[in-house]
């Protein structure tokens, strides 16, 4: 190392010794007791609660923060965790028996599934696919239309605020919808797109679906190319301010501790939590609040845990999610792209357009249809369970290549529910997702896959690159009852059999008012307590029409300025 590289490392080794005994010396000047006390203690380091943190400190003067993260720092966590979509916290989706929609008289199984979320700092937004569709104005209209007080929360003052696009030469028409100072990278998907994929997306165009250069934009529907989300989320760039954030990973919030002198009112004063083999706990300042940001599944079972008033609302609540389910086809004319199943060749172009509420194919107008409800992408990554599992086998050549089509229900009607099934917050609640509970659900996505299937059925999918598809009348699966044709219980049960999750659940713990189900109120404070607040995508009233992440940032983005104005003015 050089002299002067060497003087500058240990200035500012010495600098960074200085900030840390003035927070030490502020932090024991504060404490009376060997009990920790911050002014917002944030549960769960995933998108929301990193943002959070990452804004209340470069927003609010002298605060210090406690982020309590469940799961390990994202430096320490495998190369194969980073990989998008591995993952490192595996739930379970139920197995769900329901009458049938296409044949009322029998009884039809919705198949389990696990469910991942990441339990790592960054949470899901470290595992997460990357696809960047925040959804439509009507999705953020409708927040707002709950009441006066949720104005705040309208498609105008919300997703803008925290988007950063890095799209070169944005034209006019783009700058009217995106963001370019906000904390979110946005960026085009790279032009390396596999031609099988585009020739998929020249298909869809060829059958009536308009071309779209930006789903973000002044209309969703249409076929192109999605834009990505950057990663990863940084908590904070300067020292200073790392130093007011304590960050501690590996530990798992066990529950609120209330006040226990006023005890009717229930006024969250710390948390509880679990950290290198022992219990400690955490207590706000006098002005501080306990905000909770375990994401849709562990918030909701950390307010069901609290035991407080709200109990019967989350019971009755809904969990929300975009079940999807896809169609294959095998690439018969040898190609020596023999890249096809890596990652990036996936989820960079696809389409979106109106499902068939009837399980039609769907017609022109539902291609033009300016509120569509399903979103498709076109990958080279295997999807399906049944054909990957071939492909993961010893029988399956090398030059085994597929394309894939899945179709994302945006949104669905159904809703399902969580269950507590124990008193032990280590122990995941149960989920039921309640997938195609409500006709409509199943008619749309089967229209869907109608057109999926026709698709892969076209020239040059069929001539150049000899597509056939997989898993309806072969050794992948017989779900057709006359040679190809699909009867509609055919598709029901083809639908029910494969659909997966898109990894979107929220609504567990809805913001709406009191007396519409409403577990917290527009500005994020639990009903019938004091000092708490949830802050992720369990607030979302309704899921929205498109990826979550971004949805996500901006609620912890308008969290974070009710926050700092509400703590200026106490
Ligand atoms: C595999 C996958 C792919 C996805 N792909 C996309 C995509 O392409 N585009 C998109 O927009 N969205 C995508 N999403 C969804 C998006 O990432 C999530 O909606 C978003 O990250 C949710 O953020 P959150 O803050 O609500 O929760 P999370 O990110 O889940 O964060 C919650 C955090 O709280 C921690 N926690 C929970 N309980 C406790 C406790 N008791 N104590 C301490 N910590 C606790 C968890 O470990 C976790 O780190 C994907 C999600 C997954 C899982």
């Amino acid at each position: 190392m050089k002299e002067s590289e060497n003087n500058n490392t240990k200035t500012i080794d010495a600098e960074i010794r200085n900030l840390w005994s003035e927070s030490i010396n502020y932090r024991d000047h504060r404490q009376k007791s060997n009990d920790e006390i911050y002014d917002f203690i944030i549960v769960g380091a995933g998108t929301a609660g990193c943002l959070l943190a990452r804004e209340l400190i470069y927003n609010v003067p002298n605060v210090n923060i406690l982020v309590l993260e469940a799961g390990p720092p994202s430096a320490q966590v495998n190369d194969m965790m980073r990989l998008p979509c591995t993952f490192p916290a595996a739930y379970r989706a139920k197995d769900q028996k329901m009458p049938s929609i296409t044949e009322p008289t029998k009884e039809v199984l919705n198949k389990g599934f696990t469910y991942p979320r990441g339990k790592v700092i960054g949470g899901c937004s470290t595992v997460n696919a990357m696809v960047y569709i925040r959804g439509q104005k009507a999705d953020y209209d409708s927040w707002a239309a709950q009441g006066p007080e949720y104005k705040i929360w309208d498609y105008d003052h919300c997703l803008e605020a925290v988007e950063n696009n890095a799209r070169e030469n944005p034209d006019e028409e783009f700058k009217k919808y995106h963001g370019f100072n906000g904390l979110l990278h946005v960026q085009d998907s790279p032009t390396d797109s596999y031609e099988v994929t585009k020739d998929f997306i020249k298909v869809a165009n060829n059958l009536g679906i308009p071309c779209n250069k930006d789903f973000n934009g002044d209309r969703q529907n249409g076929a192109g190319k999605y834009q990505a989300l950057g990663r990863p989320y940084g908590l904070a760039s300067g020292v200073a301010k790392i130093i007011a954030v304590n960050v501690k990973s590996c530990a798992h919030m066990l529950s609120i501790i209330w006040d226990e002198e006023k005890e009717d009112e229930n006024i969250a004063i710390g948390v509880k939590y679990f950290c290198n083999g022992g219990v400690r706990n955490a207590y706000i300042a006098p002005k501080g609040e306990v905000i909770i940001c375990g994401g849709a599944i562990n918030s909701a079972q950390i307010l069901m845990l609290s035991g407080i008033g709200l109990k019967n609302n989350l019971e009755a609540n809904n969990i929300k999610d975009h079940p999807l389910c896809m169609v294959t086809g095998k690439i018969s004319i040898p190609n020596n792209t023999s890249q096809f199943h890596t990652w990036c060749s996936g989820m960079k172009l696809g389409m979106i357009y109106k499902g068939n509420a009837k399980g039609k194919f769907p017609s022109h107008e539902e291609f033009l249809d300016e509120h569509p409800d399903i979103q498709s992408y076109v990958t080279t990554i295997v999807y399906d369970p049944i054909i990957n599992e071939y492909v993961n086998s010893k029988q399956c050549p090398p030059n085994f290549e597929t394309v894939t089509s899945v179709s994302v229900l945006n949104p669905p009607l159904s809703a399902g529910h969580l269950e507590l099934c124990s008193s032990n917050s280590f122990m995941q609640p149960k989920i039921f997702l309640n997938y195609y509970e409500k006709p409509e659900d199943l008619y749309r996505m089967m229209s869907s896959l109608k057109l999926l299937r026709e698709i892969l059925k076209q020239p040059s999918l069929s001539t150049v690159w000899g597509i056939k598809e997989l898993g309806f009348n072969d050794e992948f699966g017989k779900w057709c009852s006359v040679d190809e044709e699909m009867s509609d219980e055919d598709w029901e049960r083809y639908i029910r059999g494969k659909s997966y999750t898109s990894f979107h659940p929220c609504g567990t713990v809805k913001m709406a008012p009191e007396s519409q189900g409403g577990c917290v109120n527009h500005r994020l404070q639990v009903y019938g307590t004091k000092n708490l607040r949830v802050v992720d995508a369990s607030i979302f009233p309704n899921v929205s029409n498109g990826n979550t992440n971004a949805p996500v940032a901006m609620v912890a983005w308008r969290a974070s300025r009710i926050i700092k104005e509400e703590y200026l003015k106490k």
